[in-house]
């Protein structure tokens, strides 16, 4: 199956740097095996949807709101994120429960609200390391599953990341061994609840994924792509990731 290499580009850059990094990715993804998707801060989604329009680089929003509009101020609807081009929808990212507080019912309702849309929901799993460490990782990532994806989930042809919060940005990947654990865990709970729909949903991994790492991760069984934060923000390091998926 195609592997699907995403990039969370967070909360970092300007338009302009935005502009030039899409420019650079268009370039350089021709002939890629992988499918692409870049998910910038909202406020660069026009702009940068404007550049990958018509290439094989994809677009995608970081988080959606419930709510399909309103008096929901600051929020960014679903459909905002379509009328801009995007395809995808990143949601309950660990950053967001922790700093923002998203539960899993609210994640549950944000993916019910992008697949409203027609967006393809990528909704993120992963533990603690303290979670890790008392040997509760399956347990807090079936619970997340559990309560996070709505009964359409695999028919909107949604997407799970599993992102061990303790890799996220901090250089430590997980290694090839906990990557082929948890997504046979992942896989096992997909298929259980979706049946054989279940088996052809994407399990991405992401923390800390760069150049040098992507080849062994992504040839880990039951690994359909990466989601990419740091490495994303250089063209040539998401572009050598996304050469190292076949
Ligand atoms: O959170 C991530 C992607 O959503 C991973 O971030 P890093 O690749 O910077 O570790």
């Amino acid at each position: 199956m195609t592997k699907l290499i995403v990039g969370n580009w967070k909360m970092n850059g300007r338009t302009e740097a935005a502009a030039s990094l899409a420019h650079a990715l268009v370039a350089g993804a021709d002939g890629l095996e992988a499918k692409l998707v870049v998910c910038p801060p909202a406020t660069q989604l026009a702009a940068v949807g404007a550049i990958v329009a018509g290439s094989p680089v994809g677009l995608g929003g970081q988080d959606c709101a419930a709510e399909a509009e309103g008096a929901h101020t600051g929020d960014i609807a679903a459909v905002m994120l379509t009328d801009l081009g995007a395809s995808h929808v990143i949601l309950g990212h660990s950053e967001r429960r922790t700093d923002r507080g998203e539960t899993d019912a609210i994640v549950h309702a944000k993916t019910d609200a992008a697949i409203a849309a027609g967006l393809i929901p990528i909704v993120c799993v992963g533990e603690t390391l303290a979670e890790r460490e008392a040997n509760r990782d399956e347990e807090v990532i079936d619970a997340q599953l559990a309560a996070s994806l709505p009964d359409g989930f695999a028919a909107a042809g949604g997407v799970i990341a599993y992102e061990p919060v303790w890799a996220i940005g901090t250089g430590k990947a997980a290694t090839e061994q906990d990557v082929a654990t948890i997504h046979a865990m992942i896989r096992r709970a997909l298929v259980e609840r979706y049946g054989d729909a279940g088996a052809k949903i994407a399990i991405l991994y992401g923390g800390s994924v760069k150049a040098a790492n992507a080849a062994s991760l992504l040839a880990v069984a039951e690994v359909g792509g990466a989601l990419v934060g740091g490495a994303s923000l250089k063209a040539e390091e998401f572009l050598s990731i996304a050469r190292a998926a076949r």
